[in-house]
């Protein structure tokens, strides 16, 4: 789970500082090691070579029988002993330090889906990335032959294969052109690209790479057994080919031509817009657009008279709202001070096991802060009724989250669609949400909202603030948003969530848009071009 905050991996360079030394180390004992060893081999090989001149005078001479025994029996202990003692430092290497945090396979596998998210979602060139370019930007040294690898083979047993092949194509290109000594051949990532192919349904390349495998090692016991299995498929294909256009098998002899388009279905429609959004490809509808202004807020309360908010709309009907410098660098920093210790990922129940999990949906940090535990985080509750109008009577405490590299939160509505036994004590559902940014982002982690095609970027000190029910209670469905990939930097938001409750007299409920969610969507009024 180390993945996940920035916070959690800026330890692991303590761990990798402490490798290096031991390394360090170990390879220069190793090497005074190997000239001792390398000394006594050449010692035996000249010695052999001479008992091999003349075999029975060599023997004869009681002294070259003695240190041939010694040789072949003490010596060889020793020689033994000091390899052994070699490869039981190095393996003590991470007993070493146990003090020291160490990521585990999940991190690593967590790491790299990261990676191809960002990849994803960003349309990040594969072939770019390796070289460590992200958009035309040098963001960090090449990824080596090994690297690319090993990222090759997470992916790969994560069953991702489409990746995996794409990362092992550059395993193999880079591990050419480097010629560097490996642990690996340049067969395994032959192998792996071929099985991907094959697991990818195309049998015909994935035997064209194990001929290849086989030319550069003929006696490759996989890839020998796998030629025949390729062949086999390849001519039972064929055949069933020929069947159908003979039209011997029953089958329908007009060939099924494919959908110009296949059909999207909802979620990968979603997901598209998503991933446009979170690139920043997509402006508001003109009508809308239009229709945005800002201005200064100054009622509410009494204090904004004095102290008037920044606001700005970023879309109308539903509202969604900016409001600037809400929190000072100060409360920031104090804010995250006091979460950081409480940070749990978060999790869901596995439908399977029953035991809680990380959620894939949601992958970040967070922790919940009380009025009553700090005068800075009761001010901050205060500031939202100020802004908003609205009862803090029946708020969530502070949700404070951390995303790291990578760190997301897909497409959902903040209120609850069923009655949810959590909400109980609160009084009825989310109304509105206030979403304060506590970080700037240098590179994605924009808020953004599907419905709609809107996107916000976080800016330092601001919040976002939108009803997510109708006036008679409902859901709005307009609201569905997400948190984009954070692809440069780290990104810091909290949520302050207002509940029904104690808005009866502020905001009074009403019928509008009941049917909505029978299913039947009811035009929205034009929207007002001031409130
Ligand atoms: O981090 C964001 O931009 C959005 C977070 C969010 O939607 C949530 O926590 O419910
Ligand atoms: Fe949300």
């Amino acid at each position: 789970e180390l993945f996940t905050a920035i916070s959690d991996v800026e330890p692991l360079l303590e761990t990798y500082k402490r490798i290096i030394d031991d390394l360090d180390d170990y390879i220069v004992k190793e090497e005074e090691r190997l000239i001792v060893l390398k000394r006594h081999l050449n010692i035996y090989k000249r010695d052999h070579e001479s008992a091999m001149q003349d075999i029975p005078n060599y023997l004869g001479n009681p002294i070259n029988a003695f240190t041939l025994i010694k040789r072949l029996t003490s010596d060889l202990d020793n020689i033994e002993h000091s390899i052994k003692i070699g490869t039981e430092y190095i393996k003590n290497l991470t007993v070493n330090h146990s003090d020291v945090k160490y990521p585990t396979l999940e991190d690593l596998a967590g790491a790299a889906q990261a990676l191809t998210r960002l990849q994803e979602t960003y349309n990040l060139e594969v072939s770019e990335l390796a070289e460590g370019r992200l958009n035309g930007v040098n963001y960090s040294t090449p990824m080596s032959a090994g690297d690319c690898y090993e990222l090759g083979k997470t992916l790969y047993n994560e069953k991702d294969y489409t990746n995996a092949l794409a990362w092992m194509t550059i395993a193999l290109k880079k591990y050419k052109e480097e010629n560097q000594p490996y642990l690996f051949k340049e067969t395994d990532i032959m192998e792996y690209i071929g099985f991907s192919h094959y697991l990818l349904g195309d049998v015909k390349t994935a035997l064209i790479w194990t001929k290849k495998m086989l030319a550069l090692e003929p006696n490759h016991v996989r890839a020998k057994g796998n030629v025949p299995h390729y062949n086999k498929i390849i001519a039972e294909d064929e055949e069933k080919l020929r069947r159908r256009r003979r039209g011997d098998t029953g089958e329908d002899l007009v060939e099924k031509i494919p959908d110009k388009e296949p059909k999207m279905s909802p979620f990968a429609k979603e997901r598209k817009v998503y991933e446009r959004l979170c690139r920043g490809e997509m402006d508001v509808p003109q009508e809308i657009s239009k229709t945005l202004h800002c201005r200064y807020l100054t009622e509410n309360h009494p204090f904004l008279l004095l102290a008037p908010i920044k606001m700005e709309y970023m879309y109308r009907n539903p509202d969604i709202v900016l409001f600037y410098n809400v929190l000072s660098d100060q409360e920031i920093e104090d804010i995250q001070k006091m979460a950081k210790p409480r940070f749990r990922r978060a999790t869901v129940h596995d439908t399977k096991t029953g035991e809680l999990v990380p959620a894939h949906y949601r992958i970040s940090k967070s922790g919940w802060l009380r009025d009553e535990e700090s005068s800075v985080v009761a001010k901050v509750s205060r500031r939202v009724s100020h802004f908003t109008g609205l009862s803090m009577q029946f708020a969530e405490d502070l949700q404070v989250v951390n995303y790291g590299i990578g760190g997301h939160y897909e497409p959902h509505f903040d209120f609850a669609r069923r009655k949810e036994p959590a909400f109980e004590k609160y009084n009825g559902n989310r109304i509105a949400t206030v979403l304060f940014y506590m970080s700037d982002v240098a590179q994605g982690g924009a808020t953004v909202f599907t419905e709609l095609g809107l996107s916000l970027f976080p800016v330092k000190g601001a919040a976002a603030f939108w009803l997510n029910l109708h006036p008679s209670g409902e859901g709005d469905l307009a609201t569905r948003h997400a948190a984009c990939p954070v692809l440069t930097g780290s990104k810091w938001v909290c949520n302050k969530w207002i509940h029904e409750g104690g808005q009866e007299f502020i905001k009074p409920c009403n019928l509008e848009y009941q049917a909505e969610s029978m299913g039947r969507k009811i035009p929205r009024p034009v929207p007002k071009s001031s409130r």
